[in-house]
């Protein structure tokens, strides 16, 4: 890519995206960061060998994109000290809820492109949705998607709102497999396994039925249907789960997501 990149905030998001970098043949010599945490840079430099920085500084002015990998609720301060020191890179926020819109009065720039990320991101099975405000040219489109599909999948939105649903469905996702992970395996537990086995069993059930869902052309309806027999323990569980009304639970889940996302670009996104 021959370009210099700096990631403002190097925690989880951050690392995923510069280890998609480095795994891709990205020099380290051309990537810059900025982490106040004293742990956080210990980690970068042992990790990926690289030597962060505590706050902004002169050498921003080199960086041809900025990665924004910062909490939407420091965006704006770090936003505020980054500001002086380049006004010609290409912007890319990984920031739940603000909107392009806070991003560009904030930085004075219209070059900003918000991704939407999730953590399998770390070990280059994310998927990422992208979202380019209207100033954001094919070119700098193309070297987002360059930059983000070290880490996975990839997904363009033409509409930025979407960026909420997307944080709802698969920016937080990991976590409800997770949960619906430590579940089965408290289950599995009582049920007389050992912890360790029916954890396996669990995360080799999501790994297969993911694969099977990517591989098959069915839809999920059909997928669950072949694992149903009629009066038999799929049927038993399935009709459990509807009786508690799950469905409706899990989407009650996900539109709280939705809702918070949208909370904190309101919260943290203003002038
Ligand atoms: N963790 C996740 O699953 C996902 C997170 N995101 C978004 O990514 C962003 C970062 O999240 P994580 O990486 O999980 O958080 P994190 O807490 O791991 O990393 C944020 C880092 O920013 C640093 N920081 C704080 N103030 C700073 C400042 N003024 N300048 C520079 N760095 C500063 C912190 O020390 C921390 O290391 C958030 O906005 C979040 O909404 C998006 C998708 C998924
Ligand atoms: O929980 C959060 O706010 C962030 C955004 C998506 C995943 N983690």
């Amino acid at each position: 890519m021959g370009k210099r990149i700096a990631f403002i905030g190097g925690g989880n998001m951050a690392s995923a995206i510069i280890g998609g970098l480095l795994r891709q043949g990205f020099s380290a010599a051309d990537i810059d960061v900025v982490e106040p945490w004293d742990e956080a840079r210990a980690r970068l430099a042992k990790d990926f060998g690289l030597a962060p920085q505590t706050e902004a500084g002169a050498f921003l002015a080199g960086a041809d994109m900025i990665v924004w990998a910062v909490k939407p609720q420091t965006f704006k301060d770090a936003a505020a000290a980054m500001r002086a020191h380049n006004q010609h890179a290409l912007h890319l926020s990984v920031a739940a809820g603000i909107t392009s819109q806070s991003i560009a009065q904030w930085l004075g720039s219209e070059r900003i492109i918000r991704t939407m990320p999730n953590t399998p991101a770390l070990i280059g099975k994310g998927i990422t949705a992208l979202y380019g405000r209207p100033a954001v040219t094919q070119a700098d489109k193309d070297w987002a998607n360059e930059v983000i599909a070290t880490t996975g999948a990839t997904v363009w939105l033409t509409a930025e709102e979407q960026l909420d649903a997307v944080t709802a469905i698969s920016g937080s996702g990991p976590a409800y497999m997770f949960y619906f992970m430590e579940a089965m395996t408290e289950a599995g537990a009582k049920l007389g396994l050992e912890r360790d086995q029916a954890y396996q069993l669990a995360v080799a059930t999501f790994i297969g039925a993911g694969e099977l869902a990517r591989a098959s052309t069915e839809p999920p309806e059909t997928l669950r249907a072949k694992v149903t027999s009629k009066g038999g323990t799929t049927y038993a569980a399935i009709t459990s789960l509807d009786e508690s009304g799950v469905k409706d639970l899990f989407a009650k889940a996900l539109f709280a997501a939705h809702k918070r996302a949208g909370e904190l670009g309101a919260e943290f996104g203003k002038a």
